[in-house]
C-alpha cells in the first residue's frame, strides 16, 4: 500500500508568514543587491537600484503653451476693446505653435483666438497680455539634476515618461528574483489538448507565472511532471540549485500520490505543512539547498491565494520593497457567512451599490472555482477566531486590482444564455455598465431583492399562471416594477443520435434512459410533473427522477457529455447545443426591480440595451425565444 501523509498541524497565517520571511533573511544575502542596466523603455515593473537625477530640464527652453503669437507684453499695455492695437509680424509679434521656443525678446503668448489678422504682416489685438502668460517655464516639469526617482521605486508607465523626458535612456535596476514553477500531477494536460474524463487542463502554473510577472519577478515555468516521487525529487533538487525560489504545485494534501512534503523533507528541511487558512490549508514551505521552496495546493483558488499570500511577500523581499498592506474598501455584507473556527477564511466578493449603499456580495466559496476569483472585486477575511460574519455588518474588502464598482449591476437568478448575451451586449454598447449574476433559485432571488442584497432579480413564471406569480411577487415586495426579458418554451432535450432510444415522453420509463430533473419548486419541475400526471406516468419508473441540476445549461452539458439522456431546458438552450426538443410549456422570464433602482441611471442604461435591436437580434439567432414583449414594463405598483 502507498504511504500517505497525514499532515495538517495547521499554524496560523501570521506565524507561517513570519517563519518564511525569517528564513528569507537567514538564507538570502541581500546586502549586495545584484543589479543590471536596462533601457528605460523596458523597465516596466522593475525596481531601480539607485536614485536617478535628471540629465536635463523639461522643458529645457521657454516654450509656448498655446498656438498664437509671442510678444514682449509691454507693447500690449493699455490695449482694450475700445483701444485696440495693431502689431507688425516679425517686429512686435511672432507666430508660434504649442511647444515652439519663443523668441528671446518675448515674454508672453497671445492665443490665436484673441488675434485678428488684418493682412499678411499685420495683426490686431484687443486685450493686454500679462508677463509670462501661456509660456512654459524652463524646468516647469523637471529641473536639471533634480531627483526623478528615489531608489527602490517600482517603475510604472508614468515613470518611464518622466525618465525619458529628463534625458535618461538607461537605468540600473535590481535583478528580478527567478522563480521556478513546477506543476505536478499525472492528470494534467496542456491547454488546447483533447479532453478526457479524469484529465485536467494545467493552468495554475500559468496563473502564478503571470502573478509573479505582475509583481516584478521573473517566472520560469517548468514542464509538468507526473506523480512520481523520484522524478519530482530530481526536478526540485535541480531547480533549487538553479533558481531563487521554487514553487511546487499540488501534491500537498493527503492523497496516496501527494509527495511534496516528503520530497522537501528528503532534500532539506520542511518549515511547516498546513496553514490555518481556507482555501489553501495544505500549503507548506521548506528550505532546499538554501532556497525557499513553497508547496502550493493544487486547487486553483488555493493556488492563486497561496501564491498571493506567500510568494508575493517573497518577491517583494527580493526587490527590497515593503511587504505591503493591501488596499481595502469598506462595504456592507449582504448575507450571513458561517465559517469554521480555527481557520482564516478568504471569501471572494463582488461590490455593488444597492439603494446607494456599497454592498459586498459573497461569491462561490469552492476552492476549485477560479471563476469566482475572476468575477470578484476582492476578498474579505473571516478571522481565525470567528465562526462567521453577520449580514449587514461592515467588512473590509481587500481590493484585487483596479475596481470600478460604480459600473457594477448585480442580478440574481438562474445562470443562462440570455443573461450571458445581455451581459456581453451591455459591455459592448455601454461602457458604464458591467452586469454580474449570482446564481439563486426563483424564491431566493426575490428574497435577495426584498433584503436589498441585489440590484434586480430574474424571475421565471409559467405563462398560464402569470397572475398567480405576480401575486407572489407583489405580496412580498412593495413598489416594484416587472419588465419582460423574454418568453421561452421549456421542454425535454435529448441527443437525436441516441440510436432511437429516446424520442417521446413515453420513452422516459425505459430501462436504458437516464433522466435528470430540476429542483423542487422550479417551474421546470412543475411543468414536468403536470405532464407526467396528464399522461399517467408514475415518476418512480423514471430513472434519475430524484437527481437534480440547477441550471438549464448544466443539464445541456450533462446531455452533451452523455452523462444523462434527457433533461428539462429551454428551447433556446436545446438549440444552442443542437439537441432534440419536446415542449412541455411556456415561461416568462422577467426582471423584477424596485422603483428606486428602476430610476437609477445604471438601470436605465440596461433597459436601453434590453430594448436594443442588437440584443434582440442576438436572441433571434439562437431561436426558440419569444421577444415580442422584451423590455416592456408588464407590471408597476
Ligand atoms: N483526505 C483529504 N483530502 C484532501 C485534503 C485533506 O485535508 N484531506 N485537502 C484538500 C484541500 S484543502 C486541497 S486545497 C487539496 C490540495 O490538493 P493537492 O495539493 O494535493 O493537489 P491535487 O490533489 O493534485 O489537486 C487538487 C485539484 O487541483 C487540480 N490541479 C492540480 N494542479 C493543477 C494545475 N497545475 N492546474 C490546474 N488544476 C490543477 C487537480 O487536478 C485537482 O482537481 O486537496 C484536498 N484533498
Ligand atoms: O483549503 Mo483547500 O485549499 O481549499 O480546499
Amino acid at each position: 500500500m502507498q504511504k500517505r501523509n497525514i499532515y495538517l498541524d495547521k499554524i496560523p497565517l501570521d506565524e507561517a508568514l513570519e517563519k518564511v520571511l525569517d528564513n528569507f533573511d537567514n538564507n538570502y544575502q541581500m546586502s549586495e543587491t545584484i543589479t543590471e542596466v536596462i533601457p528605460v523603455e523596458e523597465a516596466l515593473g522593475r525596481v531601480n537600484a539607485k536614485a536617478v537625477f535628471a540629465q536635463n530640464a523639461s522643458p529645457h527652453y521657454y516654450a509656448s503653451a498655446m498656438d498664437g503669437v509671442a510678444v514682449d507684453v509691454e507693447v500690449t499695455f493699455g490695449v482694450s476693446d475700445r483701444n485696440s492695437k495693431e502689431l507688425i509680424i516679425g517686429e512686435d509679434a511672432f507666430f508660434v505653435d504649442t511647444g515652439d521656443p519663443i523668441p528671446k525678446e518675448c515674454n508672453g503668448v497671445i492665443m490665436i483666438e484673441d488675434v485678428n489678422q488684418i493682412n499678411a504682416s499685420t495683426i490686431e489685438i484687443t486685450k493686454a497680455a500679462t508677463p509670462w502668460q501661456h509660456v512654459r517655464n524652463i524646468g516647469e516639469d523637471i529641473i536639471a539634476s533634480e531627483l526623478i526617482l528615489s531608489a527602490n521605486t517600482q517603475i510604472d508607465p508614468a515613470e518611464i515618461g518622466g525618465l525619458l523626458g529628463a534625458g535618461i535612456t538607461e537605468i540600473e535596476v535590481k535583478k528580478q528574483p527567478e522563480v521556478a514553477i513546477l506543476p505536478t500531477g499525472s492528470e494534467l494536460i496542456e491547454p488546447g489538448s483533447q479532453l478526457k474524463s479524469g484529465k485536467i487542463i494545467e493552468y495554475n502554473s500559468r496563473v502564478i507565472a503571470n502573478q509573479i510577472r505582475k509583481w516584478g519577478g521573473k517566472p520560469i515555468r517548468i514542464d509538468k511532471v507526473k506523480d512520481d516521487f523520484n522524478l519530482i525529487r530530481e526536478e526540485v533538487k535541480y531547480l533549487s540549485q538553479k533558481y531563487d525560489l521554487v514553487l511546487i504545485i499540488a501534491g500537498s494534501s493527503a492523497g496516496s500520490e501527494d509527495y511534496t512534503s516528503r520530497i522537501i523533507e528528503d532534500l532539506g528541511e520542511l518549515l511547516f505543512h498546513g496553514v490555518a487558512i481556507k482555501p489553501g490549508k495544505p500549503l507548506m514551505t521548506g528550505i532546499v539547498d538554501e532556497k525557499i521552496v513553497v508547496g502550493i495546493p493544487g486547487y486553483p483558488v488555493s493556488a492563486y491565494l497561496g501564491s498571493l499570500l506567500f510568494v508575493k511577500p517573497l518577491v517583494n523581499k527580493f526587490l527590497g520593497l515593503p511587504v505591503n498592506q493591501p488596499l481595502t474598501i469598506e462595504a456592507e455584507l449582504t448575507q450571513n457567512l458561517v465559517s469554521k473556527l480555527g481557520q482564516e477564511e478568504f471569501i471572494r466578493v463582488k461590490l455593488t451599490e444597492i439603494n446607494e449603499v456599497l454592498k459586498a456580495v459573497p461569491l462561490s466559496r469552492g476552492a476549485g472555482v477560479i471563476n469566482s476569483v475572476m468575477k470578484s472585486d476582492g476578498f474579505i477575511r473571516v478571522p481565525v477566531l470567528s465562526q462567521g460574519l453577520r449580514k449587514n455588518t461592515n467588512v473590509n474588502v481587500e481590493i484585487k486590482g483596479e475596481v470600478d464598482y460604480k459600473k457594477n449591476l448585480l442580478l440574481t437568478g438562474e445562470k443562462g444564455i440570455v443573461f450571458d448575451l445581455l451581459k456581453d451586449q451591455a459591455k459592448l454598447s455601454q461602457d458604464k455598465l458591467e452586469l454580474h449574476l449570482k446564481q439563486l433559485d426563483n424564491s431566493s432571488s426575490l428574497d435577495a431583492l426584498k433584503e436589498q442584497s441585489t440590484n434586480l432579480s430574474i424571475f421565471k413564471s409559467i405563462c398560464d399562471k402569470e397572475g398567480k406569480n405576480r401575486e407572489i411577487i407583489t405580496n412580498e415586495i412593495q413598489q416594484i416594477i416587472i419588465i419582460n426579458l423574454i418568453k421561452a418554451n421549456l421542454g425535454l432535450a435529448f441527443k437525436t443520435n441516441n440510436g432511437e432510444r429516446f424520442n417521446s415522453l413515453e420513452d422516459l420509463v425505459q430501462d436504458n434512459i437516464l433522466f435528470i430533473n430540476r429542483p423542487k419548486e422550479t417551474i421546470e419541475r412543475e411543468l414536468f410533473d403536470n405532464k407526467l400526471q396528464k399522461i399517467n406516468i408514475n415518476d418512480k419508473l423514471i430513472d434519475g427522477y430524484k437527481r437534480t441540476e440547477n441550471t438549464g445549461l448544466g443539464v445541456a452539458n450533462l446531455i452533451k457529455e452523455e452523462m444523462v439522456d434527457v433533461g428539462i431546458v429551454s428551447q433556446g438552450v436545446a438549440n444552442l447545443f443542437g439537441l432534440g426538443f419536446i415542449p412541455l410549456g411556456r415561461a416568462n422570464i422577467d426582471l423584477v426591480i424596485t422603483e428606486f433602482e428602476f430610476k437609477t441611471d445604471k438601470f436605465q442604461l440596461l433597459l436601453e440595451v434590453i430594448k436594443s435591436t442588437e440584443f434582440k437580434d442576438r436572441l433571434t439567432v439562437i431561436a426558440g425565444y419569444d421577444i415580442e414583449k422584451t423590455g416592456e414594463i408588464i407590471y408597476r405598483k
